[in-house]
Protein backbone atom coordinates (compact mmCIF):
# COMPACT_ATOMS: atom_id res chain seq x y z
CA UNK A 1 0.00 0.00 0.00
CA UNK A 2 1.94 3.26 -0.93
CA UNK A 3 2.51 5.85 1.80
CA UNK A 4 0.94 9.38 1.24
CA UNK A 5 2.58 10.84 3.97
CA UNK A 6 5.29 9.56 6.72
CA UNK A 7 6.27 11.67 9.79
CA UNK A 8 9.41 9.99 11.68
CA UNK A 9 10.17 11.11 15.02
CA UNK A 10 9.06 14.66 14.47
CA UNK A 11 9.53 17.19 17.31
CA UNK A 12 8.40 20.93 17.51
CA UNK A 13 9.72 23.12 20.44
CA UNK A 14 8.25 26.59 20.85
CA UNK A 15 10.95 28.33 23.18
CA UNK A 16 11.44 26.43 25.87
CA UNK A 17 8.00 24.06 25.23
CA UNK A 18 8.19 20.62 23.61
CA UNK A 19 4.47 20.72 21.33
CA UNK A 20 5.62 17.85 19.35
CA UNK A 21 7.60 14.82 20.67
CA UNK A 22 8.98 11.72 18.40
CA UNK A 23 5.45 12.05 16.02
CA UNK A 24 5.67 9.05 14.23
CA UNK A 25 2.26 8.60 11.83
CA UNK A 26 1.86 6.71 8.25
CA UNK A 27 -0.95 7.86 6.17
CA UNK A 28 -1.42 5.19 3.42
CA UNK A 29 -3.34 5.81 -0.26
CA UNK A 30 -7.07 6.10 0.76
CA UNK A 31 -7.16 6.16 4.66
CA UNK A 32 -9.03 8.83 6.26
CA UNK A 33 -6.75 9.16 9.05
CA UNK A 34 -8.72 10.83 12.21
CA UNK A 35 -6.31 12.73 14.42
CA UNK A 36 -7.86 13.03 17.90
CA UNK A 37 -6.51 15.20 20.78
CA UNK A 38 -7.57 17.50 23.40
CA UNK A 39 -7.21 21.34 23.19
CA UNK A 40 -3.59 22.27 22.82
CA UNK A 41 -2.85 18.82 22.58
CA UNK A 42 -0.32 19.38 18.96
CA UNK A 43 -2.65 18.82 16.19
CA UNK A 44 -2.62 21.79 14.58
CA UNK A 45 1.20 21.98 15.03
CA UNK A 46 1.36 18.19 13.40
CA UNK A 47 -1.11 20.28 10.14
CA UNK A 48 1.22 22.68 10.11
CA UNK A 49 4.78 21.14 9.93
CA UNK A 50 3.45 18.83 7.31
CA UNK A 51 2.18 21.93 4.99
CA UNK A 52 5.73 23.49 5.96
CA UNK A 53 4.01 26.87 7.39
CA UNK A 54 6.30 25.61 10.31
CA UNK A 55 9.60 23.70 10.53
CA UNK A 56 9.96 20.77 12.98
CA UNK A 57 12.71 21.32 15.52
CA UNK A 58 13.88 17.40 14.74
CA UNK A 59 12.35 14.24 12.02
CA UNK A 60 12.04 13.82 8.64
CA UNK A 61 8.27 14.46 6.98
CA UNK A 62 7.93 12.55 3.48
CA UNK A 63 5.00 13.08 1.37
CA UNK A 64 4.03 11.14 -1.71
CA UNK A 65 7.56 9.46 -1.15
CA UNK A 66 9.69 12.53 -1.28
CA UNK A 67 11.48 14.23 2.06
CA UNK A 68 12.09 17.90 2.31
CA UNK A 69 13.52 20.42 -0.31
CA UNK A 70 11.99 21.61 -3.24
CA UNK A 71 10.93 18.48 -4.15
CA UNK A 72 8.84 18.00 -0.83
CA UNK A 73 7.27 22.09 -1.74
CA UNK A 74 6.46 20.49 -5.20
CA UNK A 75 4.37 17.97 -3.51
CA UNK A 76 2.49 20.31 -1.58
CA UNK A 77 0.98 21.05 -4.89
CA UNK A 78 -0.88 17.83 -4.53
CA UNK A 79 -2.30 18.45 -1.36
CA UNK A 80 -5.48 20.41 -0.70
CA UNK A 81 -5.47 22.07 3.33
CA UNK A 82 -8.07 23.99 5.52
CA UNK A 83 -5.99 25.21 8.36
CA UNK A 84 -7.38 26.74 11.47
CA UNK A 85 -10.35 28.39 9.84
CA UNK A 86 -11.74 28.72 6.49
CA UNK A 87 -9.81 31.51 4.52
CA UNK A 88 -11.59 33.31 1.99
CA UNK A 89 -12.20 37.16 0.02
CA UNK A 90 -14.82 38.46 2.77
CA UNK A 91 -16.31 40.66 0.03
CA UNK A 92 -16.21 38.22 -3.04
CA UNK A 93 -19.73 35.61 -3.48
CA UNK A 94 -18.88 31.96 -3.48
CA UNK A 95 -18.28 31.83 -7.21
CA UNK A 96 -15.84 35.10 -7.12
CA UNK A 97 -13.71 33.64 -4.46
CA UNK A 98 -13.15 30.81 -6.57
CA UNK A 99 -12.27 32.63 -9.61
CA UNK A 100 -9.93 34.31 -7.72
CA UNK A 101 -8.58 31.07 -5.65
CA UNK A 102 -7.93 29.24 -9.20
CA UNK A 103 -6.27 32.11 -10.47
CA UNK A 104 -4.24 32.39 -7.03
CA UNK A 105 -3.59 28.30 -7.41
CA UNK A 106 -2.81 28.16 -11.09
CA UNK A 107 -5.79 26.07 -11.85
CA UNK A 108 -6.01 25.50 -15.59
CA UNK A 109 -9.37 23.24 -15.73
CA UNK A 110 -11.86 25.87 -17.24
CA UNK A 111 -15.11 23.21 -15.74
CA UNK A 112 -13.08 23.26 -12.13
CA UNK A 113 -14.74 26.43 -10.56
CA UNK A 114 -18.48 25.89 -11.75
CA UNK A 115 -18.25 21.51 -10.85
CA UNK A 116 -16.43 22.51 -7.09
CA UNK A 117 -19.08 25.26 -6.46
CA UNK A 118 -21.59 22.11 -7.13
CA UNK A 119 -19.89 19.88 -5.76
CA UNK A 120 -19.90 21.54 -2.26
CA UNK A 121 -23.49 23.25 -2.76
CA UNK A 122 -22.12 26.67 -2.85
CA UNK A 123 -23.74 26.79 -6.54
CA UNK A 124 -26.77 28.66 -5.49
CA UNK A 125 -25.64 31.73 -3.04
CA UNK A 126 -25.74 33.74 -6.07
CA UNK A 127 -24.52 37.66 -5.22
CA UNK A 128 -24.31 36.58 -1.43
CA UNK A 129 -20.73 37.31 0.16
CA UNK A 130 -18.41 35.50 2.24
CA UNK A 131 -18.89 37.40 4.66
CA UNK A 132 -22.26 37.09 5.51
CA UNK A 133 -21.91 32.94 5.03
CA UNK A 134 -22.92 30.58 7.86
CA UNK A 135 -20.34 29.12 9.67
CA UNK A 136 -21.37 25.97 7.72
CA UNK A 137 -21.11 27.56 4.28
CA UNK A 138 -17.79 29.42 5.26
CA UNK A 139 -16.22 25.56 5.61
CA UNK A 140 -17.73 24.19 2.63
CA UNK A 141 -16.01 27.73 1.12
CA UNK A 142 -12.80 26.54 2.87
CA UNK A 143 -13.36 23.07 1.25
CA UNK A 144 -14.04 24.18 -2.54
CA UNK A 145 -11.08 26.21 -2.44
CA UNK A 146 -8.96 23.06 -0.79
CA UNK A 147 -10.65 20.87 -3.74
CA UNK A 148 -9.67 23.51 -6.97
CA UNK A 149 -6.49 21.84 -7.80
CA UNK A 150 -7.66 18.58 -7.51
CA UNK A 151 -5.54 17.19 -4.31
CA UNK A 152 -4.93 13.93 -3.81
CA UNK A 153 -4.47 14.46 -0.11
CA UNK A 154 -6.69 16.58 2.14
CA UNK A 155 -5.54 18.20 5.17
CA UNK A 156 -8.32 19.37 7.37
CA UNK A 157 -8.20 21.04 10.76
CA UNK A 158 -11.20 20.70 12.76
CA UNK A 159 -13.21 21.73 9.73
CA UNK A 160 -16.95 20.17 11.49
CA UNK A 161 -16.16 22.61 14.66
CA UNK A 162 -19.12 24.68 15.42
CA UNK A 163 -21.68 23.26 12.90
CA UNK A 164 -24.90 22.52 13.27
CA UNK A 165 -25.76 18.60 12.85
CA UNK A 166 -27.54 19.03 9.84
CA UNK A 167 -24.27 20.47 8.10
CA UNK A 168 -21.97 18.26 10.19
CA UNK A 169 -23.83 15.39 7.94
CA UNK A 170 -23.16 17.24 5.00
CA UNK A 171 -19.54 17.88 5.20
CA UNK A 172 -19.40 14.25 6.22
CA UNK A 173 -20.79 13.16 3.36
CA UNK A 174 -18.90 15.58 1.16
CA UNK A 175 -15.50 13.72 2.54
CA UNK A 176 -17.00 10.08 2.28
CA UNK A 177 -17.72 11.17 -1.66
CA UNK A 178 -14.32 12.60 -2.00
CA UNK A 179 -12.54 9.36 -0.60
CA UNK A 180 -14.97 6.98 -1.89
CA UNK A 181 -15.28 8.26 -5.42
CA UNK A 182 -11.93 9.82 -6.21
CA UNK A 183 -9.50 7.71 -3.62
CA UNK A 184 -8.46 10.77 -2.21
CA UNK A 185 -6.47 10.68 0.95
CA UNK A 186 -7.79 12.78 4.26
CA UNK A 187 -6.18 13.70 7.43
CA UNK A 188 -8.64 15.33 9.69
CA UNK A 189 -8.02 16.65 13.05
CA UNK A 190 -11.04 16.55 15.70
CA UNK A 191 -12.03 16.22 19.32
CA UNK A 192 -15.27 15.62 18.01
CA UNK A 193 -14.97 11.71 18.76
CA UNK A 194 -18.30 10.64 17.53
CA UNK A 195 -18.45 12.59 14.09
CA UNK A 196 -15.09 11.51 13.69
CA UNK A 197 -15.78 7.86 13.70
CA UNK A 198 -18.19 7.79 11.70
CA UNK A 199 -15.72 8.96 9.04
CA UNK A 200 -12.36 7.83 9.62
CA UNK A 201 -10.66 4.50 8.43
CA UNK A 202 -7.46 5.27 11.15
CA UNK A 203 -6.98 7.08 14.17
CA UNK A 204 -4.11 8.58 15.43
CA UNK A 205 -4.58 9.85 19.77
CA UNK A 206 -2.44 12.33 20.56
CA UNK A 207 -1.80 13.58 24.20
CA UNK A 208 0.53 16.24 25.20
CA UNK A 209 2.33 16.64 21.70
CA UNK A 210 2.41 12.45 21.65
CA UNK A 211 0.77 10.02 19.61
CA UNK A 212 -0.13 7.80 22.39
CA UNK A 213 -2.06 5.00 20.64
CA UNK A 214 -2.45 4.44 16.27
CA UNK A 215 -5.66 1.78 15.38
CA UNK A 216 -7.61 1.15 12.71
CA UNK A 217 -11.19 1.67 13.18
CA UNK A 218 -11.45 -2.29 12.25
CA UNK A 219 -9.12 -2.62 15.03
CA UNK A 220 -10.72 -0.21 17.51
CA UNK A 221 -14.18 -2.45 16.80
CA UNK A 222 -12.42 -5.58 17.42
CA UNK A 223 -10.71 -5.42 20.41
CA UNK A 224 -12.09 -2.79 22.67
CA UNK A 225 -15.53 -1.55 21.50
CA UNK A 226 -17.55 -4.54 22.81
CA UNK A 227 -17.43 -6.32 25.94
CA UNK A 228 -20.18 -8.27 28.03
CA UNK A 229 -20.93 -6.41 31.35
CA UNK A 230 -21.74 -8.63 34.22
CA UNK A 231 -23.26 -7.47 37.63
CA UNK A 232 -23.04 -10.38 40.31
CA UNK A 233 -23.19 -10.07 43.98
CA UNK A 234 -20.03 -12.62 44.24
CA UNK A 235 -17.11 -11.87 41.75
CA UNK A 236 -14.90 -14.51 42.76
CA UNK A 237 -17.79 -16.99 42.81
CA UNK A 238 -18.47 -15.62 39.14
CA UNK A 239 -14.80 -15.81 37.77
CA UNK A 240 -14.61 -19.71 39.00
CA UNK A 241 -17.92 -20.37 36.51
CA UNK A 242 -15.94 -19.05 34.05
CA UNK A 243 -13.13 -20.25 34.44
CA UNK A 244 -15.29 -23.72 34.01
CA UNK A 245 -16.69 -22.19 30.62
CA UNK A 246 -13.25 -21.76 29.32
CA UNK A 247 -13.28 -17.88 29.69
CA UNK A 248 -10.57 -16.12 30.70
CA UNK A 249 -10.42 -12.84 28.76
CA UNK A 250 -12.17 -11.00 31.35
CA UNK A 251 -11.54 -8.00 33.88
CA UNK A 252 -12.69 -7.73 37.40
CA UNK A 253 -13.55 -4.66 37.52
CA UNK A 254 -15.02 -4.13 41.07
CA UNK A 255 -16.56 -6.27 44.13
CA UNK A 256 -19.75 -6.42 41.89
CA UNK A 257 -18.55 -5.91 38.06
CA UNK A 258 -16.81 -7.96 35.58
CA UNK A 259 -16.17 -6.76 32.01
CA UNK A 260 -15.86 -10.23 30.27
CA UNK A 261 -14.33 -9.61 26.32
CA UNK A 262 -14.89 -12.90 24.78
CA UNK A 263 -18.17 -12.23 22.62
CA UNK A 264 -18.69 -15.55 21.26
CA UNK A 265 -20.29 -16.24 24.91
CA UNK A 266 -23.90 -16.38 24.99
CA UNK A 267 -26.13 -14.25 27.14
CA UNK A 268 -27.90 -17.38 27.88
CA UNK A 269 -24.63 -19.96 28.76
CA UNK A 270 -23.17 -17.75 31.32
CA UNK A 271 -26.46 -17.37 32.99
CA UNK A 272 -27.16 -21.14 32.87
CA UNK A 273 -23.93 -21.83 34.21
CA UNK A 274 -24.08 -19.04 36.66
CA UNK A 275 -27.26 -20.29 38.29
CA UNK A 276 -26.49 -23.91 38.25
CA UNK A 277 -23.45 -22.72 40.40
CA UNK A 278 -25.69 -21.02 42.76
CA UNK A 279 -23.95 -17.55 41.85
CA UNK A 280 -26.57 -14.58 42.16
CA UNK A 281 -26.92 -12.18 38.90
CA UNK A 282 -28.29 -8.85 38.63
CA UNK A 283 -27.45 -8.41 35.90
CA UNK A 284 -25.61 -8.95 32.03
CA UNK A 285 -25.64 -6.58 29.05
CA UNK A 286 -23.49 -6.42 25.74
CA UNK A 287 -22.01 -2.36 26.20
CA UNK A 288 -20.22 -0.88 23.49
CA UNK A 289 -17.37 1.42 24.13
CA UNK A 290 -17.49 4.68 22.24
CA UNK A 291 -14.25 6.19 20.46
CA UNK A 292 -15.54 8.81 23.27
CA UNK A 293 -14.80 6.72 26.19
CA UNK A 294 -11.74 5.02 24.34
CA UNK A 295 -10.19 8.10 24.10
CA UNK A 296 -10.84 8.88 27.91
CA UNK A 297 -9.84 5.60 28.98
CA UNK A 298 -6.39 5.79 27.21
CA UNK A 299 -5.54 8.77 28.89
CA UNK A 300 -7.43 8.65 32.35
CA UNK A 301 -7.02 5.29 32.87
CA UNK A 302 -4.18 3.27 31.14
CA UNK A 303 -5.46 -0.14 32.37
CA UNK A 304 -8.67 -0.53 31.95
CA UNK A 305 -8.29 -1.29 28.20
CA UNK A 306 -5.93 -3.94 29.10
CA UNK A 307 -7.69 -7.77 29.37
CA UNK A 308 -7.07 -10.05 32.05
N1 LIG B 1 3.49 29.78 17.24
C1 LIG B 1 3.45 29.29 18.48
N2 LIG B 1 4.25 29.80 19.45
C2 LIG B 1 4.23 29.29 20.71
N3 LIG B 1 3.42 28.29 21.10
C3 LIG B 1 2.61 27.76 20.19
C4 LIG B 1 2.57 28.22 18.84
N4 LIG B 1 1.67 27.48 18.15
C5 LIG B 1 1.15 26.59 19.05
N5 LIG B 1 1.72 26.75 20.26
C6 LIG B 1 1.44 25.95 21.46
O1 LIG B 1 1.55 24.58 21.11
C7 LIG B 1 0.58 23.80 21.80
C8 LIG B 1 -0.20 22.96 20.80
O2 LIG B 1 -0.99 23.84 20.02
P1 LIG B 1 -1.88 23.32 18.80
O3 LIG B 1 -2.58 24.50 18.24
O4 LIG B 1 -1.07 22.49 17.90
O5 LIG B 1 -2.91 22.36 19.56
P2 LIG B 1 -4.26 21.72 19.03
O6 LIG B 1 -4.23 20.29 19.43
O7 LIG B 1 -4.45 22.02 17.60
O8 LIG B 1 -5.33 22.47 19.90
P3 LIG B 1 -6.79 23.03 19.52
O9 LIG B 1 -7.69 21.85 19.49
O10 LIG B 1 -7.08 23.94 20.69
O11 LIG B 1 -6.69 23.76 18.23
C9 LIG B 1 -0.27 24.77 22.62
O12 LIG B 1 0.23 24.76 23.92
C10 LIG B 1 -0.01 26.09 21.93
O13 LIG B 1 -0.13 27.15 22.84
Amino acid sequence: MEDILKLDQVSKKFGHQSVLKDINITIHRGDIYGLIGRNGAGKTTILKTILKLIQPTSGQITLFGVTGGTAYIHQLSRTGSIIESPVAVDQLTAKQNLIYYSKIHGVVDPNAVNETLKFVGLDTTGKKKFKNFSLGMKQKMGLAIALLNKPDFLILDEPINGLDPIAIVEFRELLLKLNQTQQMTILISSHILEELYQLATRFGILNNGMIVKEITKQEFEAQSRRFIKLEVTDTNAATTVLRQMHCTNFKVINDHLIKIYQLDLSNDAIVTNLVSNHVQLVNISREGLNLEQYFKNLLDEPGDEHHV
